[in-house]
């Protein structure tokens, strides 16, 4: 089997007592899992979580980090902070960045770049909202997502870049791409990786897929060849939904 890499996205939810019920219940479950796990709790629990799944085969993950190192920046919260934390990755450029608070490719290159120059797991997300699908749109929307995403980051670096295609439309709304129209992407943005990286490094990165993934659907998705993982969002927020994606295979 290919190692999958399923990620959680807790986003906004949870209080750090229900992070920790969530944590340890999740460290109990898949202790004997086999794939690569990693749950992204809000900054709030990163503390409370990160002692929980501590020396486990589960990493701790942030939603969000600043693009810049320190200074004055009220509100954000720097790599060096994360890092204090013990978190060993980072989500960036999430569609609720781009799109919510207008983040753009710019903005998360550099957070990208600053990321992986400290050494963290970087899991960039890219894809494409409804209006662009259908407009057919999408493969270049996410071809400038993640060639920009990537400006500047080495090819060692690259070996700590995981990309995740989430198509906007199908975050939250129980609509999932199919299997075979995420495969299309994913494969386009292996071809993306392929121009900038060489055929190695493109067969060997990461692409999760995110949008409404579920118990019933995610074995149908990660058999596909280029689908290597998925980042979840509603279904990594309780053990009974989030487990099953976690053993699939
Ligand atoms: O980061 C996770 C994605 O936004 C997917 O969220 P969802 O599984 O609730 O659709």
């Amino acid at each position: 089997m290919r190692d999958y890499f399923i990620a959680g996205n807790w986003k906004m939810h949870k209080t750090r007592a229900e992070a920790a019920d969530l944590a340890k219940d999740l460290v109990a479950q898949l202790k004997d899992g086999k794939h690569k796990y990693l749950v992204a709790p809000s900054f709030t629990s990163l503390e409370t979580v990160g002692a929980i799944v501590k020396g486990t085969n589960i990493m701790l993950g942030a939603q969000n980090m600043a693009s810049e190192e320190q200074g004055a920046h009220t509100g954000e919260v720097s790599v060096l902070q994360l890092k204090d934390l013990g978190v060993q990755a980072v989500i960036l450029g999430h569609s609720e960045r781009r799109h919510i608070y207008k983040e753009d490719d710019a903005l998360i290159n550099k957070k990208v770049k600053l990321a992986l120059q400290h050494g963290m797991e970087v899991i960039l997300c890219v894809g494409e909202l409804l209006e662009e699908r259908e407009s057919g749109k999408a493969e270049a929307v996410c071809e400038t997502q993640t060639v920009k995403g990537l400006e500047g980051v080495s090819a060692a670096e690259l070996a700590k870049v995981t990309i995740a295609y989430e198509p906007v439309w199908a975050i939250g709304t129980g609509k999932t791409a199919t299997p075979e129209d995420a495969d299309a992407i994913h494969a386009y943005v292996r071809k993306v990786v392929a121009k900038l990286y060489g055929e190695d490094a493109a067969k060997k990165i990461c692409i999760q897929y995110g949008g409404s993934v579920k118990a019933d659907n995610a074995a149908q998705l990660m058999a596909k060849e280029n689908i290597d993982g998925a980042l979840v969002g509603g279904a990594a927020l309780k053990a009974d939904t989030f487990v099953p994606i976690a053993k699939f295979g």
